[in-house]
């Protein structure tokens, strides 16, 4: 089964995952079912109830991705839920009597109520990490976008994480590396189709996020063992004899990382295979909430030879922008202030409370005597009309929401070169030889003085050589041993001239 999180179509489908938002925080995750496998007793099916409103599954599939749904008005009393000996007997008439419609009772058309509305939506890490059920602490987007950037997580590479916990993590990872499931056309020999080894100690938890992994289509993507990987490693199979899953990134969000450290190096204890991709660096991210856990784990990752040490902290704050209105002329608009914003509506609004008390000690001001008047309102700041359309009005206010949902983290980087023997060294030296010349270690060193003199030399008998090839054989030596003096000297000169513009 494709993923949604990867390939989905246009709309919400029966039995795959959609995420049903309430609130711009607050999403529910739900299988979608066209008939109600858990028996709950609603005539209308599978229904999910929420604070707006119970929501029966026949009107959220089908519908495109992001439409809005509004609640049904369902059964949810009379019959008594996971109960039916309690329904009433007309209802049970109803159903019918032949020995297939028992089985499958014929289904309400729901009726929609006012009690408000949702949207249905499809599913994507970010969104599932708001809704997945918690069984730990979980990484949030902030954290785990920036560790997927630093650890390279592309189409194709193999992700180990530990622990695998609630399984936010596994989710965001699989999308990153996800690059065409296993069994089809596009995993050829030369595309390398990513993967996420995750482990989990914990075995209900392994064995929940195992389900959902099935659940959301991911299980060929994710292999999720369960395993405590301070003691056994990170080999898929057997601890000591299992598949190397060749890893290029590693994320451990563990209690005490620097454990599971001895088990991510290039050369394991014999008759074992390392856990990393021998042809590709090892990016590495731990998760500590504590300094003196990323301290500990530093001073394993320097004694095993992991390389770019770093620690950073992700203190994520949301901005909150919106337009800021004041005035008394806001009344009715949301989020507005309904104050005075200058001193003359100030002064022009307790005028007219005065009036207006006035009036009401004469008994005149009643909605049903002639001289009642929404006095306020016809003061002059009312009338005031803009071509400023109502969303632009105000002042554009930014502030920092401080309760962005992270727990603190203090994420420690570091790399391990990839594996290099003299042999590949020697290899490599012969594929592509250095144009640099060795000169042998006992040769004296020349100097740069020397250098120049000896170009200047060599431009100088180029010049000679030039010369002879011009003249007739027949000139007398004399004269040829007289130009040599004068080259020579010329090359004396040039050099002289060079090292006066040096200094
Ligand atoms: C903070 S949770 C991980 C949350 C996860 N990264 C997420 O985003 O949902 C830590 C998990 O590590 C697991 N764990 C602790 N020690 C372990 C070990 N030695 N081997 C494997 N998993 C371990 C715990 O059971 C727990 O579920």
């Amino acid at each position: 089964m494709p993923s949604p999180f990867f390939t989905r179509n246009a709309s919400a489908e029966k039995d795959s995952l959609a995420l049903l938002q309430l609130r711009r925080d607050q999403i529910i995750p739900t299988i979608l079912r066209d008939h109600d496998d858990e028996n709950q007793g609603y005539w209308e099916g599978k229904v999910t109830n929420t604070r707006f409103g119970s929501f029966p599954h026949s009107t959220l599939i089908g519908k495109p991705w992001g439409s809005q749904v509004v609640a049904s008005k369902v059964d949810t009393g009379s019959r008594g839920r996971n109960n039916p000996a309690k329904r009433k007997a007309e209802e049970l008439d109803a159903e019918g009597t032949g020995a297939e419609e028992d089985k499958k009772p014929s289904l309400r058309t729901p009726v929609s109520a006012e009690s408000g509305f949702l949207h249905v939506l499809a599913p994507t890490p970010e969104a599932w990490t708001i809704s997945l059920p918690h069984r730990t602490q979980v990484v949030y987007t902030p954290d785990y976008s920036y560790i997927l950037h630093r650890l390279r997580a592309r189409p194709g590479c193999t992700v180990i994480e530990a622990g695998a916990g609630s399984g936010s993590f596994t989710h965001a990872s699989a999308r990153a590396v996800f690059n065409g499931y296993p069994g089809t056309e596009e995993a050829t020999k030369k595309r390398r189709l990513g993967k996420v080894c995750s482990f989990e100690f914990h075995e209900l938890r392994a064995a929940k996020v195992q389900q959902e992994l099935r659940d959301h289509g991911l299980d060929g993507i994710v292999e999720a063992t369960h395993r405590d990987v301070y003691e056994d490693g990170f080999l898929l199979g057997d601890p000591k004899t299992g598949k190397s899953p060749k890893a290029n990134a590693i994320f451990l969000d563990l209690p005490a990382p620097w454990l599971a450290l001895k088990h991510l190096v290039r050369n394991p204890p014999p008759g074992q295979e390392s856990a990393l991709d021998p042809e590709s660096p090892a990016y590495l991210c731990t998760f500590s909430p504590c300094l003196e856990q990323a301290e500990r784990t530093i001073r394993t990752m320097r004694r095993l030879s992991w390389l770019n040490i770093s620690m950073v902290e992700v203190a994520q704050r949301r901005l909150d922008v919106k337009r800021e209105r004041i005035g008394l002329d806001t009344e009715g608009v949301r989020g507005a202030t309904l104050f005075p914003k200058t001193v003359e509506e100030a002064v022009a609004k307790l005028r007219s409370d005065e009036i207006r008390a006035k009036l009401i000690r004469d008994n005149r001001a009643t909605k049903d005597q002639p001289d009642y008047q929404p006095i306020v309102k016809e003061t002059p700041f009312y009338k005031e009309k803009t071509d400023v359309p109502l969303y632009s009005q105000g002042r554009l206010m930014h502030r920092s929401e401080p309760d962005l949902r992270t727990h603190t983290s203090y994420l420690v980087f570091a790399i391990l070169p990839r594996a290099w023997s003299e042999e590949e060294e020697q290899k490599c030296r012969e594929q592509w030889p250095s144009a640099k010349v060795a000169k042998p270690d006992n040769e004296p060193k020349t100097s740069k003085k020397q250098m120049k003199r000896e170009a200047a030399a060599e431009r100088a008998r180029l010049r000679e050589e030039q010369k002879l090839q011009e003249k007739p054989e027949s000139e007398s030596g004399e004269k040829a041993e007289e130009e040599k003096v004068e080259e020579s000297n010329k090359a004396d000169e040039e050099m002289a001239q060079e090292e006066g513009a040096e200094a």
